[in-house]
């Protein structure tokens, strides 16, 4: 694992969004592997910023999105699909057909992660991975479990997230409990893989994801046995990190 050190948000930010302009810039028809939540929304904006420079040129490119709330369509105003057009999508040239999301109206679930499998499959994978992390250290929406999750699947919401996730609904009782995640084996094949994680509420779940040990209880621990990953924090989010880490 690389760790990269990052001020605070606005600095974790530019950073990540370098790490992504140089991928699109090296490789035009790169795979990427997109994640929603508030940490990556300054990462967009940077890419957004740069693609109305015409610096960057998404016109080549794939999206494959980490999830998806089960009973909520594209249009739904809290659904990641609308999240990915607000913040990115609308905003920069990727094609409407090549940007992935589950499909959250899908109520056959195998039939769902079994398509949306197909799809990561046919892309021969993510070339680069963009990740938040949960408070209790989910990624996309693998929670923490007694076994690490592998494809594609429907997920029950832990209580902890279904609180975290209240604040972008009207109140609790409108955050889905299922969800549609990426499994642990897309994340895991990815070629690479960039962490972002910012403030204080984030700080245990990256000790006990990169200095703890490797355990479905604590599901970024996974990371630990990728050979690519960068880890971009903020101060407030390596407070409880070993010092020489
Ligand atoms: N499914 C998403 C995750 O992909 C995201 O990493 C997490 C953290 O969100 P935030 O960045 O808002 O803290 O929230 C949701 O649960």
């Amino acid at each position: 694992m690389r760790l990269i050190r990052a001020k605070n948000y606005d600095d974790m930010s530019l950073k990540a969004a370098n790490i992504i302009a140089a991928q699109v810039s090296l490789n035009p028809k790169s795979v990427l592997g997109l994640a929603t939540g508030s940490t990556p929304i300054g990462t967009y904006r940077h890419l957004v910023e740069w693609y109305q420079k015409g610096e960057l040129d998404f016109g080549k490119a794939v999206s494959i999105n980490l999830d998806e709330y089960c009973g909520l369509s594209g249009e739904h105003p809290q659904s990641y699909r609308r999240f990915m057009r607000e913040n990115l999508f609308d905003h920069i040239n990727i094609p409407a057909d090549r940007s992935f999301l589950p499909d959250g109206t899908q109520t056959d679930s195998v039939l769902e992660c079994a398509r949306y499998d197909r799809i990561i499959e046919e892309h021969n994978g993510i070339d680069l991975q963009l990740l938040g992390i949960g408070r209790n250290a989910h990624i996309g929406f693998n929670e923490p479990d007694s076994c690490f999750a592998c494809g594609t699947h429907q997920v029950i919401l832990t209580e902890s997230t279904i609180a975290a996730n209240t604040r972008f609904f009207e109140d609790e009782a409108q955050v889905p409990r299922k969800a549609y995640s990426m499994g642990m084996q897309a994340i895991m094949q990815a070629k690479r893989v960039l962490l972002i994680a910012s403030g204080a509420d984030k700080a245990e779940a990256i000790r006990n994801s990169f200095f703890g040990p490797v355990t479905p209880q604590v599901p970024a621990s996974i990371l630990q046995l990728h050979r690519d990953v960068i880890v971009i924090a903020d101060e407030a989010a390596l407070a409880d990190c070993p010092a020489e880490a």
